[in-house]
């Protein structure tokens, strides 16, 4: 089994605050891992160690190491621009830019220095067939992002992703602000996406989880308490906390 992502005796404090007590996660490539877990148990802290989101954050200390192919992204060496791009995230809302469709897309190649008209098209096409929207908007690339429905809006954030050719998407909760077709969708998308990138969710919904996941992860008050496949996870938690997070005793 090939890891695209090693999270090694990983300690995070806000301040005096231990926020994550010694994570030790391995992601499989190609794979979905779950965080699941009560409101402030540190998924969302777990998820952006690993594309460093949490150094734009004050007053955060780091001890321990996250891997990707095997080098430690926490390296003073590592340059960020690229591992961001390398590893991509997608927000809670929807966060389009106030711009068109098209632009949007071609917003991270051309950032990375990419002018050419025809090469921008064809990124801009396969991104949007890559997150499932090329056929709603094809007719209206140049009509402005923020005309599409919420739905639409957070596929769009996911071609946005796609157009830079990451190796892994972070999700945070990508559903929560979305409509049960929209959430299907983007629940589809991901079944998809896992063929080519390694994608690692973070959601509050337990059938989503057990639906979309290969492998979930249980954390508690910033513990991970269990990490096994999904199946494992949902019909014999090993431990007593995930048995009653899972069955709605608590959370
Ligand atoms: N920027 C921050 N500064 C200080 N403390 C923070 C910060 N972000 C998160 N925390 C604290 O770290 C802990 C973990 O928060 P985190 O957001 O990772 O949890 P979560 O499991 O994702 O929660 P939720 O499901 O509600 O999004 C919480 O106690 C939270 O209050």
């Amino acid at each position: 089994m090939e890891y695209k992502i090693q999270i090694n005796k990983l300690k995070l404090y806000y301040g005096d605050t231990l926020a994550l007590k010694k994570i030790s996660l391995n992601v499989v490539k190609n794979s979905v891992l779950a965080l699941i877990g009560p409101s402030g148990c540190g998924k969302s802290t777990c998820l952006r160690t690993i594309n460093r989101m949490n150094d734009l954050i004050d007053n955060v200390r780091i001890e321990g190491e996250v891997l990707l192919d095997g080098m430690n992204i926490y390296h003073p060496g590592t340059d960020v621009v690229m591992l961001r791009k390398r590893v991509g995230m997608v927000f809670q809302r929807p966060n389009p830019f106030p711009m068109s469709i098209y632009d949007n897309v071609a917003y991270g190649p051309r950032i990375h220095g990419l002018k050419n008209k025809a090469r921008l098209d064809e990124i801009v096409e396969k991104s949007l067939t890559g997150a499932a929207l090329w056929d709603e908007v094809k007719n209206r690339l140049h009509s402005s992002a923020m005309g599409l429905s919420g739905g639409q809006q957070q596929r769009l954030c996911i071609a946005r992703l796609l157009a830079v050719e990451p190796e892994v998407l972070l999700m945070d909760e990508p559903c929560s602000a979305l409509d049960p077709i929209s959430t299907m969708k983007i629940e589809e998308l991901i079944t998809e996406l896992k063929t080519n990138y390694t994608i690692v969710l973070v959601t509050h919904n337990m059938q989503q989880a057990a639906r979309v996941s290969d492998y979930t992860a249980f954390f508690l008050n910033g513990e991970l308490i269990e990490h096994d496949e999904t199946g494992a996870i949902f019909t014999r938690p090993q431990d007593k906390r995930t048995e009653d997070y899972i069955t709605g005793r608590f959370g």
